[in-house]
């Protein structure tokens, strides 16, 4: 994303909780004015860490944050969370069990007018009615609910949400998602989302940024970062993905599927080839070349696994209801789904 305005920066992020491990390893990313931006990232990567560095509740050991010019990060500087115009919304919610809804939306707001401008910002989710309940008293998705009221309350510069659906079930989450989104971008938000579920992710996000190991390992739109992996494990981040080791020859790298163009790669590069399982294009033939091993139906789909000589794999097929374990068949691929990364 290049048009719109970035609002916090961060370059080079370090941290080490312990020495012989960085949490951070060199994180860089841009989160940019109005735009929600999804982080995703297997269990450790560094999400929360990442997170509460730019709320100031963790002291990067190297690198810097700012907010637009001012520096909340680097080597000389370490803001203090309160004087960080940052909501926060935790995965637990963190609401304040003594204190009602209201109260809780109230918390960090000053000014004769501060109740008046909770409420609105409840009502504004739609839980002006429940403005004296207490926590234990609303449900899971109202109690997220409050939660974004009361990071938004104060007009933060940048909204951060740590796997703020986790806790509720499959049903609500989908619809407080829809909600949610819908909330930050009413408020003009800039957002930071952490998640581990893809589907989350794509779902919520104009910027998508994967992180791996205290890195970002790729940022972009959604639908651009699925279609073009920079590497195997950006690739996995985001859904099934067979990998073929393989290199370059003649401008292609060949698979057991047939050689798939690799443009822009040097004779001899060592690649991976990855292969969505919606790129195996089977079809059935009494001398193929691979033999169905196993078949599961999705509804709308079939996912297949099929074995040949140098291995087995896994395919995605529009329901062909007529495969069955045992087949034969033959298997080439759409090139749409395939993508040759260096290594
Ligand atoms: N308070 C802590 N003390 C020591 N190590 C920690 C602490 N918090 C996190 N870590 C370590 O730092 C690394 C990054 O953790 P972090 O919680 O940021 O990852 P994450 O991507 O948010 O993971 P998850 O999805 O499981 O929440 C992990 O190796 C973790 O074990």
């Amino acid at each position: 994303m290049t048009d719109a305005q970035t609002v916090l920066s961060i370059r080079g992020a370090e941290h080490h909780y312990r020495a012989d491990h960085a949490a951070l390893a060199g994180a860089n990313l841009d989160l940019y004015a109005g735009r929600i931006t999804a982080l995703l990232g297997p269990s450790g990567s560094g999400k929360s860490t990442l997170l509460r560095a730019i709320a100031g509740l963790e002291r990067l050991d190297t690198g810097s944050i700012r907010l637009g010019d001012t520096i909340w990060n680097n080597e000389q500087t370490h803001l203090p969370p309160e004087a960080r115009r940052v909501g926060m919304v935790f995965q637990d919610y963190a609401l304040f069990p003594h204190m009602t809804a209201l109260a809780n939306v109230a918390f960090g707001l000053s000014g004769a007018d501060k109740k008046a401008r909770a409420l609105a910002q409840l009502e504004a989710a739609e839980l002006g009615h429940r403005a004296k309940a207490y926590p234990h008293e609303l449900s899971g998705g109202e109690q997220q609910r409050v939660a974004l009221a009361r990071a938004l309350a104060p007009q933060p510069a940048v909204v951060l949400l740590d796997e703020p659906f986790s806790g509720l079930d499959r049903r609500l989450r989908g619809e407080l998602r829809e909600r949610t989104v819908d909330t930050l971008r009413a408020a003009r938000t800039t957002a930071l989302i952490v998640t581990h579920d893809a589907e989350e992710a794509m779902a919520v996000a104009d910027e998508l940024a994967l992180m791996d190991a205290g890195r970002i390992i790729q940022t972009g739109a959604p639908d651009e970062v699925w279609m073009e992996p920079v590497s195997a494990t950006a690739a996995k981040l985001l859904g099934d993905v067979e990998i073929i080791e393989s290199h370059i020859s003649n401008g292609q790298a060949a698979t057991p599927f047939g050689a798939v163009d690799a443009p822009g790669l040097e004779a001899g590069q060592r690649v991976n080839v990855l292969i969505r399982p919606r790129a195996f294009v089977l079809t059935l033939a009494d001398h193929g070349t691979f033999t169905i091993t196993r078949r599961r139906s999705a509804g709308p789909h079939l996912t297949c696994r099929f074995a040949g000589d140098r291995g087995e794999w896994t395919a995605q097929t529009p329901s062909p209801a007529s495969i069955a374990v045992g087949d034969r068949v033959n298997v080439v691929l759409d090139p749409v789904y395939v993508r040759v990364v260096a290594v």
